[in-house]
């Protein structure tokens, strides 16, 4: 059975282009262009969506209570603090209505929507192991956080010892129950092109 170590190894080049992407740069440093900015968070809400569907479905499909439990306690998390997040930011950012899925936007519904529909427990976990692990990757890589809540917050929901603990938690599950190497690498494809959309 491949690992998440082996996996991160194989597809490195696209993983490191997208941790080492100019936006990520431009987070640490507090210097996104607004409009670059408002793209990318009103995008994420339509992929927040799914992924909290997402998480919802591997919660259902857990083959253990422990694991099922700890799905669940991070689905409040994103429901609570980090849709509060969005609801603030997007609104300083005069964000006001649902943006038009972006085609990496909608690459990451088709195949988060795909995954939970299959309610294949292995298949989930794998996109949410992707989707969080190369987020602590690129967190963890910028400095201090700016003094700018609008980034501040970001950075913050995406690093500390409470996150990597939960990566953690989901590589152990990809590694005990099995990883999907095709959604791992459309995931990581999906994540590069993200950043690159929000430059318009
Ligand atoms: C596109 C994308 N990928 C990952 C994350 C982190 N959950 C996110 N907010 N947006």
């Amino acid at each position: 059975m491949i690992t998440s170590a082996e996996l991160r190894h194989r597809h490195a080049e696209v993983w490191d282009a997208a941790v080492g992407h100019r936006f990520v740069d431009e987070l640490g440093a507090g210097t996104v262009d607004d409009a670059v900015l408002a793209r990318y968070l009103a995008q994420d809400a339509l992929f927040l969506d799914a992924f909290v569907a997402l998480l919802g479905a591997a919660v259902a499909a857990a083959d253990r209570p422990g694991p099922r439990m700890v799905v669940a306690r991070q689905l409040g998390l994103v429901a609570g603090d980090e849709d509060d997040y969005f609801a603030r930011a997007l609104a300083r950012l005069g964000v006001d209505a649902p943006a038009e899925p972006l085609a990496p936007t909608s690459g990451f519904l088709a195949l988060m929507d795909g995954s939970r529909r299959s309610a294949d427990y292995a298949t989930a976990m794998t996109v949410l192991l992707v989707a969080e692990w190369l987020y602590l990757d690129w967190a963890q890589r910028v400095g201090d956080e700016p003094a700018d809540w609008l980034y501040a917050e970001w950075i913050a929901l995406h690093r500390g010892p409470a996150f990597a603990a939960w990566v953690a938690f989901l590589r152990a599950e990809v590694d005990r129950v099995g990883a999907d190497e095709q959604a791992f690498a459309r995931a990581v494809e999906l994540e590069l092109a993200f950043f690159d959309a929000a430059y318009g």
